[in-house]
Formats: structure tokens, sequence, C-alpha cells
């Protein structure tokens, strides 16, 4: 089976922009399909179930095109669906099944709704009674009060209050309340159970309201649409960040050390997940939080004295819990794997709706716990995990995931524990968060950030080290060259800083060995030339350019590491970085090695004009008004004046494997 091995990680710290919430994406997208106007929906999550939405509702008549990167422009129909017959494949997505059921019910079509045979074991039973109530007429064409489903037109008489269920699943109430409008008479829903998930309906009821329908409520009990509201667009709707996702990692932080922080949730956030971070900081974790972000770190060691309280946590245990996760029933998986590193038995209670997810995800989650050693036990809407006796994970786990999204981003976080894990069928991410892993690496790998001014040796060592431990390899220079020798292709002049920019943000760049290319294009040769020299400190110089870049470094920090060489890798691109040296030479040794160098390549030089280029350059570098080149106080300095190449890369393996084994 296809799968993914994820190394042993010590510490996790960086930022992560999160992508867009499934919650309200689908949401949105369903509101903007049923409303008046035109909505520029932003910042939509890009993956599987948004595309079966998209997908759903180009078939029923919407007009949807794309508006620039993860934005769509969404031609309201103002009513119900225009298209009357249409046969929908809904994969594996709730929050596109149950809502359009609602939806489509109340469109007077012929419709037929199915997925994948996980979802055909998904209960429907209480939407479809409180569609029944009201004279829709929804069957079952497989196993009764499940999917397939077939929606007949039918007359639709809201005199009476529709009783629903609350108790299995929330998006049944929301599927209710997002199509009832569609109807513009009153319609009330009265719940006949106590509600689960409740800060999910409050999405729901933000978003309505978002696109112009109020509903009344009394406590969590009853529901009323008032007669003569209809959704109209409100225009641009930015879909914030995922906040089930930000707890993956946000655990991260919390276990290995951290600061780790999510951007895109915050205490702005109409999403009741953020609620994790409540969570977590009832486990010892310390706990940041600003309008659009959320940061994690480990909790501080009453038991270690720590020099400094950025060290603090490290190494000391989350504290054991006890809590009701009703009203977080998504990122409390989280808090099930986040158990291991608990110092006891940790309970989850109140997640019956685990069941009836993308699988059982009590039976899951003991399942895969128990083989990295834990001890679990379960119930029917609970689940004890302890910690094993040995405080050890067991090394080497293949975690099944169960074409469930989440249970594959849950168990990445074992790897923090010092032991390297398995993930069977790591693409079933692709249902709400496709490049999870890229961006859980970019946090955990360990990074040897390698600094210092030109021909200092830095590319030559950071080569080296990055061969001997394995590790990737970044010329965060060779950017720099890149995209001075595309705006000098382009005839952009180096002074114009928006324009240079703007070709840094598009750079399409690719490195293949020792080959570098540019738009496809062979320019190794090219990018080292002494004007490409000159020109790369001129762009470097650019705040513009350096933010345009900083990401797409970022995005180089791989498991199982990354060696990266430039001028500000350890102050401003990696500044967690595990290790970081300042590697520097005197000016006439660097003079000598690029004369050498040069003449080896078979190009006429002096060493004279060398000189003077070096220190145009070195002034350049260091005087810049952004990321100036220095030496930062927590990095080594290695003078290779007196040394030679192999004395250079011992002395930074040597930092290199103290970093490390000191964490293990
Ligand atoms: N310790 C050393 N002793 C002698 N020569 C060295 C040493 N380190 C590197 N060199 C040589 O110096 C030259 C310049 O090294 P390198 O290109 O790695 O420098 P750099 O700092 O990455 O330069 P740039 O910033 O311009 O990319 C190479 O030919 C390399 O072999
Ligand atoms: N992190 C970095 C890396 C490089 N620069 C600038 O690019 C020029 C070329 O870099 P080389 O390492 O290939 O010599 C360099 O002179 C710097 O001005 C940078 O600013 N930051």
């Amino acid at each position: 089976m296809n799968h993914l091995d994820i190394p042993v990680l010590h510490r996790a710290a960086g930022t992560v922009r999160l992508p867009g919430s499934k919650s309200i994406s689908n949401r949105v997208l369903l509101l903007a399909a049923l409303a008046q106007g035109e909505t520029v929906v932003a910042d939509l999550l890009d993956s599987d179930d948004t595309r079966v939405m998209l997908a759903a509702l180009r078939q029923l008549g919407i007009g949807i095109e794309s508006a620039g990167a993860d934005s769509y422009r969404v031609k309201g129909a103002a009513g119900p669906f225009p298209i009357k017959q249409a046969e929908l494949f809904l994969g594996n997505a709730g929050t596109a099944f149950r809502p359009l059921t609602a939806a489509l019910a109340l469109s007077a079509g012929h419709y037929q709704l199915s997925g994948v045979a996980r979802m055909h074991e998904r209960p429907i039973r209480d939407l479809v009674d409180g569609l029944t109530q009201i004279g829709a007429e929804v069957r079952y064409l497989g196993n009764a009060g499940f999917p397939p489903l077939q929606v007949l037109p039918a007359q639709i008489n809201l005199s009476a209050p529709i009783q629903v269920r609350g108790d299995v699943s929330s998006q049944f109430l929301t599927a209710l309340l997002m199509a009832l409008p569609l109807m513009g008479q009153t319609a009330v829903i009265e719940m006949t159970t106590e509600l689960i998930s409740k800060p999910y309906i409050e999405i729901t009821l933000n978003l309505m309201a978002r696109f112009g329908v109020k509903v009344e409520r009394e406590g969590w009990s009853r529901f009323t649409i008032a007669a003569g509201q209809r959704y109209v667009s409100p225009g641009t709707i930015h879909v914030e960040g995922d906040a089930s996702s930000a707890s993956y990692f946000l655990a991260a932080g919390a276990i290995a050390g951290g600061p780790v922080r999510v951007e895109g949730v915050g205490r702005n956030s109409i999403q009741g997940d953020v609620a994790f971070a409540d969570a977590l900081a009832s486990l010892g974790a310390r706990i940041g939080m600003g309008d659009n972000w959320i940061e994690a770190r480990g909790p501080l060691s009453a038991l270690i004295p720590s020099p400094s309280p950025a060290d603090a946590g490290e190494g000391s245990k989350l504290r054991a819990f006890d809590l009701d996760l009703n009203h977080i029933p998504d990122a409390a998986m989280t808090l099930a794997v986040a158990a291991l590193f608990a110092d006891g038995p940790c309970t989850l209670r109140n997640i019956a709706s685990w069941r009836v997810k993308e699988t059982d995800r009590i039976v899951a989650m003991a399942t895969e716990l128990r083989k990295v050693g834990a001890i679990v036990e379960e119930g029917d809407d609970w689940l004890k995990v302890s910690p094993p006796y040995t405080s050890h994970l067991t090394p080497h786990a293949s975690i099944a995931t169960y074409d469930d999204h989440r249970m594959a981003m849950c168990f990445s976080l074992v790897a923090l524990g010092g032991v390297p894990v398995r993930i069977l069928d790591p693409n079933c991410v692709a249902k709400t968060f496709p490049d999870y892993f890229d961006r859980f690496a970019e946090i955990t790998a360990p990074v040897i950030a390698i600094d210092g001014p030109s021909a200092s040796g830095k590319g030559t060592v950071a080569q080296r080290v990055a061969n001997a431990l394995g590790y990737g390899y970044l010329d965060s220079g060779s950017l720099y060259r890149l995209v001075a020798l595309a705006g000098q292709q382009a005839g952009v002049g180096y002074d114009d800083e928006a324009g240079i920019a703007a070709i840094a943000a598009a750079l399409s760049a690719e490195f293949r060995g020792d080959q570098v290319l540019l738009s496809g294009n062979d320019v190794t040769e090219a990018i080292r030339s002494e004007e490409m020299s000159a020109a790369s400190s001129k762009v470097a110089a650019l705040p513009a350019v350096r933010a345009a870049l900083i990401e797409r470094q970022r995005a180089y920090r791989r498991w199982p590491g990354l060696v990266a060489d430039g001028r500000d890798m350890g102050s401003v691109v990696f500044p967690q970085a595990e290790v970081k040296i300042f590697l520097t030479a005197s000016v006439e040794a660097r003079a000598e090695r690029r004369y050498k160098q040069l003449i080896a390549k078979g190009v006429a030089a002096n060493i004279r004009p060398l000189l003077q280029d070096l220190r145009e350059r070195d002034e350049r570098d260091a005087s810049r008004s952004v990321a100036p080149l220095r030496k930062g106080e927590d990095a080594h300095l290695l003078d290779t004046t007196e040394l030679s190449i192999e004395q250079a890369v011992d002395a930074v393996l040597g930092w290199a494997r103290d970093a490390v084994d000191g964490k293990r």
C-alpha cells in the first residue's frame, strides 16, 4: 500500500498559513449559489470536498468561474436550482451531501444523490424525516436511513414546526436551516433531542446572516426563520483558515517545544474549533492568540529550572486530562494522539459523533493508538488513552488511516515522540488538506542555517554537510541570481522594486542536481557570471523582493532535514533553525578562492577587481535595511581563513550532531 515514512522528529517550530476552512467553504458556496447576485468567494479551500461541491453546483446550473488563485465568482440562482434533473456523485463529502439534499428537496426537481461506499453507511434518516414532515419527497435507494437518495418534486407545507433530532449530526440541522429560506415563508425547527456540536450551528447562522437571512433561536432547541427573507450576495466573502486543521500544528507546538504559529484563524474566528486552543492550554501548553493567529508552545516545566522562558518547555509533558469534547468533535481527535505525550491517563468524553464520521473514529483511534504502545479503553461515546508504561512509543508502527484525513494528520504527531512512524494511504488528506505533510515538514524538519559573506565557502561546506547527513540543500543565493537574470531578460530595471518583486513572485525556477533552470532553460553558468553576482546583490536589497521569496525558501524545509546557505537563513528565513553558523574568511582569502575558482573554469581573472567586487558586495549586503548580513548572537562563528574544506565541514557536522543529539 502507498505509504509515507515520517522520520524521528525532535522539535516543532515555525509558522503555517492555514488552508481555508472546509465547513465555511462548502456552506458559503451553497449560500452563494442560492443567493441573488454574484459572490466572489476568496481563499476557498482547495480540496476533494470543495471540488465535489463546486462540481455539483455547476451540474445544477450555477455559473461558477475562477477569479484568481483560490477565488471563485459564483452567479447565484436567486432561489432554487435552475436545473431540474440531475444525478450527483458526492464522494464522501458530508458537508456537500446533507445541505444539498435539503436544498434539492425544495427545488422541485428530479435528483439522485450518491457517494462512495462509506457515504452510504453514514446515517441521514434524521434529515430525511425532517424533510418528509414538510411534504418533501425523499426516498432511499439502498438501505433505509442511508444514502443513496432520490429526490422528487413535492408540495411543501411549513405550517407546523419541523421536529428534528440533533444528537447524531448537527449537519442535519445545518442543512434544513440553509435550505428553508428558499420557501420565503416562516419556518420553525424544533429539536427533539440535545443538539451536539453546537459551534457548527453557530457557523451556519453566522454565514446565513452574512447572506441576509436572520434566524431567531430559543436556546438550542427552537429556530425560527421569519417569512420574506431571502439570500442576497454580500459581494466578496473571505473564507477564514481551517480551525480543525490548525489543531495538528498547535498540538505539535505544545508537544515539541514550539513556538508554532498558525495564521488564518484567531480570536475573531467564527469557528468553534478555535476552542481547541483552550483545551491545549488546560493541558499546560502556552497559548498566544491574535485576531488572525494562534501560537502554541510546550508547557513550562515545574521541575527543570530553565535558563530562559523560551527554552523552559522543552522536555516537559502535557497534563493528563478528562474533558467533554462535544463542542469540538473534529479537533478532539488531535487530543487523543496528544494524550500519548501526557503525564497520565486521558479521557475524551461525549464524542459519540465520531462513530458516524468518515470512519468509526472511536474504533479506528483505539486500534491505531494501541499500535504505538498506548493503553486504550473505549465506550459508546468515550475513549481513555494512557501513554505507554515506559513512556517510550513503539517505533515503526504502520498506521492505517481508514480513508479518513484526520486519522492521517493526527498520527503524524507520533514522530515527535522520538520514533519513526509509517502513515498508510497518506493521500487521504486530500479531502481537506492536500499538502498537509509538506506543511507539517516545514515546522518539524531540522534546519542547519549557514550564512556568511560571498566566496567564504559556505556553499561548498553546506553541500557537503547536506550529503553527509542525507539532508536537502538550499542555495538561497541562486534564487536572487535567478531574479536578477529574469529581470534583465524582461528588461526591468534593478531599481524598479515592484517590477522585480513581481518577477520574484512568479519565478519559474527549478533545481535539477547541479543544474539550475529558469523557465525551463539551463542557466547554471549564466547566473554565476560576475555581472549577475553584482546584480543579485542589488535586487536582494529590495524589501519587496525578499518578501516575495521567503515562503518559497521555507518550502525547501522537508524531511529528513535541510542545510540552507545564504545571508539571512538563520536570522529571517529559518529563525528556528537547529544550528546556525556564520561562516566567514578574510576578504583576501575569499578573493584568492574566487580567483582560483575562475581560473579553474578557464575564465580570465584578476585578483584586484575581484577584491574590489567582494568589498562592494559585502558592504551592500551588510548595510541594507532588510535582512542585512551579520552574525546573530545565536550563531556559531566559523572563520575558515586558515581551515581546509574538510575541517570546516567537520566543525559544522559536530555542531549539527550536538544539536540533534541534545534533543534525544
Ligand atoms: N575552507 C576552505 N579553504 C579553501 N577553499 C575553500 C574553502 N572553502 C571553500 N573554498 C573554495 O572557495 C571557493 C568559493 O566557495 P563557495 O562557492 O562555496 O563560496 P560561497 O560562500 O558559497 O560563495 P557565494 O556566496 O559567492 O555563492 C570554492 O572554490 C571552494 O572550493
Ligand atoms: N539569503 C541570501 C542569499 C543571497 N543574497 C544575495 O544574493 C547575492 C548572491 O548570493 P550568493 O550566495 O550566490 O553569492 C548575494 O550577494 C546577496 O546579496 C541575499 O541577500 N540573501
